[in-house]
């Protein structure tokens, strides 16, 4: 099938998107609605044979799947289950549901943490639970990767519905982004939440002690304003955060993968536990769809085979995700994490290389500014690059209609534009009556556009709790079954560990106490620099 698919891509490249709209029912063959998403990728060059095609690749995503639910151990480089569904099953099971991995009900475990989860929140939210200075006006979750970006990214997305303690966010560990955050900040109001799986992340815990410095000198038990979220809780008790602070969580929870859990907690004090509920919702409503529908009107199925024909059919090594709602800002950078670190890869659950590789580079910026920035590359660029729209039918400004009808006009005017192009003739047109005849050839092939340039649009009514918990379960799902296309693991990480090893190896070097072993002469003469520098030299 694969290499059925690999020919027929020649009979793409000679066809035009624009042509598959003669089929009249296109637009509604090729887009899929579930509780209120509408995915088109009919813009796509995709035909209905390419498409059954790419279906049968999909044959292992099933049994997959549903062993993925049970709590099996599809993680199996690292022998753990995979099981963040499992915290959206909290809003959709009662009380008496269990799922048991190893012997062990996890989901009474999840269950009792979530509970203790709604009731800090409460507590904090109404001022129940003070500081030293009184009621907590400010939330600092320190943590990186995806103790970071999930909650970073979702607090923004769902600014209206925060009435909470302002939530800050710190993962780098240049000291430059905890001063920045904690200037201003008063100490005696501030809760500090320490979020590492490990609890072992040199940035986050750098960070976490730097914060417990500044709190230390203000505050006579700042121990009592810092909560852990870890799977690790000898760690958390070795930093000294008393127990009833400590919200854990299982190692068959993937740190990209846990903004549905504890480390949503900031998420949860900025909008609170109803609202938290509703996003666990609509994670759950995609997994009911992703669990029911059959392939051909399953969403994260397609969005799936879409993003792996353009990627190794097609041959376009990068895709773009642009979110046409400003405060999805962060969901590149999530995505980022998400797609990249699960399906960057090149060896397979075999332990041999990937036949047909791994994932793509996915990057994005929200538009419109996306637009005047990188469009020039998109729409006239040697690359081919697809574009992934998102956009919301309504938005929350009820007194700046005008704005999101600008906002969607835009986001609209440019998957028709990258689809349609401009031909020569209509460029010569259009300067024919201001310039020299001399001059219209070569101006106008500057104002030439291809055209013909894929992009799928993913639109929601109105960005809520419910429909984020939708979007992002989709992506996580998308992901889990381009993994399983492509032979891969999409829930480890090895990649990044030679660099933190190094990295480790590095500081004392940096800071002139020892010398590294084995470095090149380039990263010498780099180190060499630095110290110059730094001794005013
Ligand atoms: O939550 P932590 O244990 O602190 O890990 C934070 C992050 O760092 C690691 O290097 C991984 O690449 C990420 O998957 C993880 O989310």
């Amino acid at each position: 099938m694969w290499n059925s698919l690999q020919d027929s891509r020649k009979k793409t490249e000679e066809r035009k998107i624009a042509a598959l709209f003669e089929d009249a029912n296109r637009a509604t063959d090729f887009s899929i609605q579930t509780d209120g998403l509408l995915l088109d990728y009919s813009k796509t060059n995709l035909d209905t044979d390419q498409r059954a095609a790419l279906i049968a690749l999909t044959k292992d995503v099933g049994p997959r799947r549903d062993a993925m639910f049970r709590g099996e151990k599809i993680n199996e480089t690292e022998g753990r289950a995979v099981l963040h569904t499992a915290l959206r099953q909290l809003e959709g099971s009662t009380t008496d549901a269990t799922l048991v991995v190893d012997g062990t009900d996890i989901l009474a475990e999840v269950r009792e943490v979530y509970d203790r989860m709604r009731v800090f929140a409460h507590h904090i939210r109404s001022g129940a639970w003070q500081g030293e200075g009184g009621r907590v006006t400010d939330v600092v979750n320190i943590g990186i990767g995806g103790s970071d970006l999930g909650p970073a990214m979702a607090v923004l997305a769902l600014a209206p519905y925060a009435d909470g303690p302002k939530c800050h966010f710190v993962s780098n560990v240049d000291g430059a982004d905890l001063q920045d955050t904690l200037q201003g900040l008063n100490p005696k109001t501030t809760l500090i939440v320490v979020a590492s799986k490990t609890f072992t992340t040199q940035e986050t815990m750098m960070n976490a002690h730097t914060a417990l410095q500044w709190m230390q000198g203000e505050c006579i038990d700042p121990m009592r304003q810092f909560v852990a979220i870890s799977s690790a809780l000898d760690q958390t008790k070795v930093f000294g955060i008393a127990d009833e602070n400590v919200f854990g969580f299982g190692n068959w929870i993937g740190g990209r993968y846990s903004v549905w859990g504890p480390i949503g907690l900031s998420l949860m004090l900025a909008i609170g536990p109803g609202g938290f509920a509703d996003f666990l919702k609509g994670g759950l409503a995609m997994d009911q769809h992703f669990s029911s529908a059959p392939p051909e009107q399953n969403m994260p199925v397609l969005l799936a085979l879409v993003g792996l024909w353009h990627h190794k059919f097609c041959g376009y090594a990068t895709r773009a995700v642009i979110p046409y709602e400003h405060r999805l800002r962060r969901l590149p950078a999530y995505l980022q994490q998400l797609e990249m670190e699960s399906n960057g890869k090149g060896v397979g659950l075999d332990g041999k290389s990937l036949l047909h590789g791994g994932g793509p580079v996915v990057w994005g910026e929200p538009g419109t500014n996306g637009q005047h920035a990188f469009f020039q590359l998109l729409h006239q660029g040697c690359d081919v690059v697809p574009v992934e729209f998102l956009i919301g039918a309504k938005g929350h400004e009820v007194d700046l209609t005008h704005h999101h009808e600008a906002l969607v006009a835009n986001c609209l005017a440019q998957s028709e534009a990258l689809l349609r192009g401009r031909t020569l003739g209509k460029a010569r047109n259009m300067l024919k009556d201001n310039v020299s005849d001399g001059d219209v050839n070569r101006l106008a092939s500057h104002r030439v556009f291809s055209g013909n340039r894929p992009s799928i649009t993913l639109a929601y009514p109105k960005l809520s709790p419910f429909v984020l918990g939708q979007i992002i379960a989709l992506y996580e799902h998308r992901v889990f079954v381009e993994g399983v296309v492509l032979g891969l693991n999409s829930f480890d990480q090895w990649g990044v560990e030679l660099g933190k090893e190094l990295a480790s190896e590095f500081i004392p070097a940096v800071a002139g106490k020892s010398s590294p072993e084995n470095t090149t002469a380039s990263t010498q003469s780099l180190l060499d620099y630095v110290h110059g520098h730094r001794n005013g030299r």
